[in-house]
């Protein structure tokens, strides 16, 4: 009931909104977060996996099989969107080289497309970004923690992803359950993810559940230097609760930028080992 009565405040002062001041956007930012952390308190947790207990071995397999499709799915849904070259515009272009595009695709969502040359061999950060996941929040600082939840085969992985607090917190930490399937071709390596579902873990209180894809990093050997490689990522991301979309659209190029700073680091740190 509150959460209904929540809502319809907020559909109701909707047109104000727009009309506002950016500070008392951002306030009522935050004030739409904590609602969308209230409401996820009055729905958790219900639901019950005591029909879940006794497993047969077939349903476990029926498991592997949906999210590894799920998986390649999302790899050639991502792929397909980075691949279609028209109506891109520049977004940022850093003094290092790296770019960021952006595009919105139908639906109204932005998505963005960063490309940045990393002094690594594509199989190098196939280690770092998909084999070691786990290990991310060890060296970026915007991660509190990703969990491996399930491995299907080699190539596809069923993650829990915590951002990190950010400072000032008007985004507030979100968490992500995700698919993440990679596959190699030739040179080139694919990483692709998109948001699923595990019974085991429904949207957590106290934390936002984020949806992130279809999306995609392809790493390639640059010709000329096959030490390193150019770093393709499309960020599409659904951040959910109740933030001002001009918000949501610095916060996300922003966090490309200091994803591969961070990544910058962390390679570094290997080739001075
Ligand atoms: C702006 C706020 C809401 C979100 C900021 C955190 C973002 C940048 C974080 C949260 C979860 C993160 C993702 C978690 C896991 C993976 C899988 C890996 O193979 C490539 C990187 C990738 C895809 C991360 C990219 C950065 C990421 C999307």
């Amino acid at each position: 009931m509150l959460p209904a009565v929540l809502k319809l405040c907020c559909g109701i002062s909707y047109p104000h909104v727009r009309s506002m001041a950016g500070l008392q956007r951002a306030a009522l930012a935050v004030f739409g977060q904590e609602f969308r952390l209230l409401q996820n308190r009055f729905s958790f947790p219900a639901r019950s996996s005591i029909r879940h207990t006794h497993r047969s071995a077939a349903l476990a397999d029926e498991d592997d099989v949906f999210y590894q499709k799920q998986g390649e799915a999302a790899l050639n849904e991502a792929l397909q969107i980075v691949e279609n070259r028209d109506g891109w515009t520049l977004e940022t272009a850093e003094k290092n080289g790296d770019v960021i595009y952006s595009k919105v695709l139908t639906g109204n969502r932005k998505v963005f497309r960063l490309e940045a040359d990393l002094d690594a061999t594509a199989d190098e950060l196939h280690d770092i970004l998909f084999f070691r996941v786990e290990e991310m929040h060890e060296w970026n600082p915007s991660i509190r923690r990703i969990t491996v939840l399930k491995h299907v085969g080699g190539n596809t992985l069923v993650t829990h992803e915590v951002s990190a607090e950010t400072a000032g917190n008007l985004i507030g930490q979100r968490d992500f359950l995700s698919v993440r399937h990679s596959s190699k071709s030739e040179s080139c390596v694919y990483l692709g993810g998109a948001a699923t579902r595990f019974e085991s873990l429904p949207p957590q209180p106290g934390f936002v559940r984020a949806e992130d894809g279809p999306t995609c990093i392809i790493l390639q050997p640059l010709q000329d230097a096959p030490h390193r490689s150019r770093f393709t990522w499309l960020l599409n991301m659904d951040v959910k609760g109740w933030l001002p979309q001009s918000l949501v659209n610095k916060a996300l190029p922003r966090a490309q930028v200091d994803f591969t700073k961070h990544l910058r680091r962390r390679l570094a740190e290997n080739n001075s080992r």
